[in-house]
C-alpha cells in the first residue's frame, strides 16, 4: 500500500495510518460469498420480482452481471432515500433497471425519479418490472447522454436546488463532468451518492489513478467533493465503493 501521506491531489491525515486504520481482531472471513449471500436475502427485504430481474439480467448477460448494483447497497440506498423523505430524485445510469426500481420503492405515490440512460434494449428489461412491481408511474425515462438531460434540467431555473438526491452509475470518464451540474440542482440537505468509487480497489494505486482514465475520472469527482466547501462528503466500502456527498 502506498504512502496517503505523499499525495497532494486530494484532502488527507496526516496522522500515522497505522495507527488509525487497523482493525484490531477480525476475523478472517473465507466463506464470504455464502455471508453476502446471507445478509442480502436474510438480512434485507428483498422482493421476489426485484431477484427476478436480477435473474433475467444475469441470464441475458451469459453470466452474473458486474454491472448490477449489489443487492445490499440498493437496500441501503433506498434507506436512506426513505428517511429523508426524498420525494425527487435523478438516476444516472439505468441498464436493466434495478437501482431505479429500489428507488422508486422508496418514493411516496407522487415521486418521481428522473432515470437517465442511452440503452433503449437494457432500460425496456427493467420498464417491465417498473410495470409489473407498480412503481412506473414515478419513473420518467429519459433516453439520452447524462450531460445532455442535467443541462437541460439546468437550462430551467425552477429546477436548481430543488431535488432531494441523486445517484451517478454512469460513464466514469462523465463523472467529474455530472459533478457540479448534480450538486446546483440538490436542494440544500440533498445528497448526491457516487458508485464505484472504490474502483475494485484501483482507487488506492496511485499508478492507476494517474494512468487508467476512468480511474483518474472517478478520483476526480471524489477530490471535486472533498475539496468542495459547500457539501460534506461520506465513503464506504461497500460493494465496490458508494460515496454520499450532502449539500449544506
Ligand atoms: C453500471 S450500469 C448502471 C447499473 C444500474 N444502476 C443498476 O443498478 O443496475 C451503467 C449504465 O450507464 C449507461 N450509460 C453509459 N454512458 C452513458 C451516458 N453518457 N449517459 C447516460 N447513461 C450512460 C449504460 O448504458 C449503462 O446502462
Amino acid at each position: 500500500m502506498e504512502d496517503l501521506n505523499k499525495d497532494k491531489s486530494a484532502h488527507k491525515n496526516t496522522v500515522s495510518k497505522d495507527m488509525v486504520m487497523k482493525k484490531y481482531g477480525e476475523a478472517p472471513h473465507e466463506n464470504r460469498e455464502e455471508v453476502q449471500d446471507f445478509v442480502n436475502l436474510r438480512m434485507n427485504k428483498v422482493s421476489s420480482l426485484k431477484l427476478r430481474l436480477r435473474q433475467e439480467t444475469h441470464e441475458k448477460f451469459l453470466r452474473p452481471s458486474v454491472m448490477l448494483t449489489g443487492v445490499d447497497q440498493c437496500e441501503h440506498m433506498k434507506f436512506i432515500v426513505k428517511l429523508a423523505n426524498a420525494k425527487k430524485g435523478i438516476e444516472l445510469g439505468v441498464f436493466t433497471g434495478y437501482s431505479a426500481l429500489s428507488f422508486a420503492e422508496a418514493l411516496p405515490e407522487d415521486g418521481l425519479l428522473i432515470a437517465i440512460d442511452v440503452s433503449k434494449e437494457w432500460t425496456d428489461i427493467g420498464m417491465k418490472y417498473w410495470k409489473e412491481a407498480g412503481v412506473d408511474h414515478k419513473i420518467q425515462l429519459r433516453l439520452e447522454g447524462g450531460i445532455i438531460v442535467l443541462d437541460e434540467l439546468l437550462a430551467d431555473e425552477n429546477n436548481k436546488n430543488t431535488f432531494d438526491f441523486a445517484f451517478i452509475d454512469a460513464d466514469k470518464n462523465n463523472y467529474p463532468n455530472y459533478y457540479d451540474r448534480i450538486i446546483q440542482l440538490l436542494r440544500s440537505g440533498g445528497f448526491l451518492m457516487i458508485d464505484n468509487t472504490i474502483w475494485n480497489g484501483k482507487i488506492a494505486d496511485e499508478e492507476q489513478r494517474t494512468n487508467d482514465q476512468e480511474t483518474a475520472h472517478i478520483w476526480q469527482i471524489v477530490d471535486l467533493a472533498m475539496n468542495d466547501e459547500r457539501v460534506e462528503v461520506h465513503t464506504i466500502y461497500l460493494s465496490d465503493g458508494l460515496t454520499i456527498v450532502k449539500k449544506k
